[in-house]
């Protein structure tokens, strides 16, 4: 009895040693990757190039950075071009009430005097509202009208005097 108790208990051990020996092989394996993957970003970060842009308000620093992305990044997915489609509904609205305080201020008159009302429709946007497609669509008709518009034009055309993006 004494004996099949010894040895079942050196089974034992020898199964538990085991167990340990192979968690502490997938540790190392696992410390190893850690390891590799610091050195990588490491080596990444040494190699990227950090590009400090100046330039006035209005001067193309964004622009230069959409271009750097269309010629040398990647392609824009379904998702991201869903999110510009609201980034570029939201800079229309933005420019347009730019342009509408600007002939105010700048005293160009409207050429269609009903024009007043289509500006307040466009001024009236809570900009809190995410701007979709069927949001934007109610706008459309308005954009349109006032972007016929010499006063409109007319305040684009002296776009110097005012800044346009922000
Ligand atoms: N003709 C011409 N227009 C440009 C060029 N780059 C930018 N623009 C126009 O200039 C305007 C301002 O460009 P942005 O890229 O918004 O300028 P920004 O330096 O980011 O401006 P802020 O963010 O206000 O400081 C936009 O209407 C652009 O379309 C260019 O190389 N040539
Ligand atoms: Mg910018």
């Amino acid at each position: 009895m004494g004996e099949e108790f010894t040895k079942l208990f050196k089974m034992a051990d020898t199964i538990m040693s085991c167990c340990i020996s192979e968690h502490e092989k997938s540790q190392k394996t696992r410390s190893r990757e850690i390891d590799k993957k610091i050195n990588r970003d490491r080596l990444t970060f040494r190699r990227t190039v950090r590009v400090l842009l100046l330039g006035a308000g209005e001067s193309g620093k964004s622009t230069f950075l959409k271009q750097m992305r269309i010629i040398h990044g990647q392609e824009f997915d379904d998702e991201q071009v869903r999110e510009y489609r609201t980034i570029i509904y939201n800079n229309i609205l933005k420019g347009m009430r730019v342009l509408i305080d600007a002939r105010q201020k700048l005293n160009i008159p409207w050429a269609d005097e009903s024009c007043a009302k289509d500006a307040a429709t466009v001024f009236d946007f809570n900009g809190s509202t995410k701007l979709d497609q069927p949001v934007f669509c109610d706008y459309v008709d308005s954009l349109k009208k006032l972007w016929n518009d010499t006063g409109i034009r007319t305040a684009f055309d002296r776009r110097r005097e005012f800044q346009l993006v922000s």
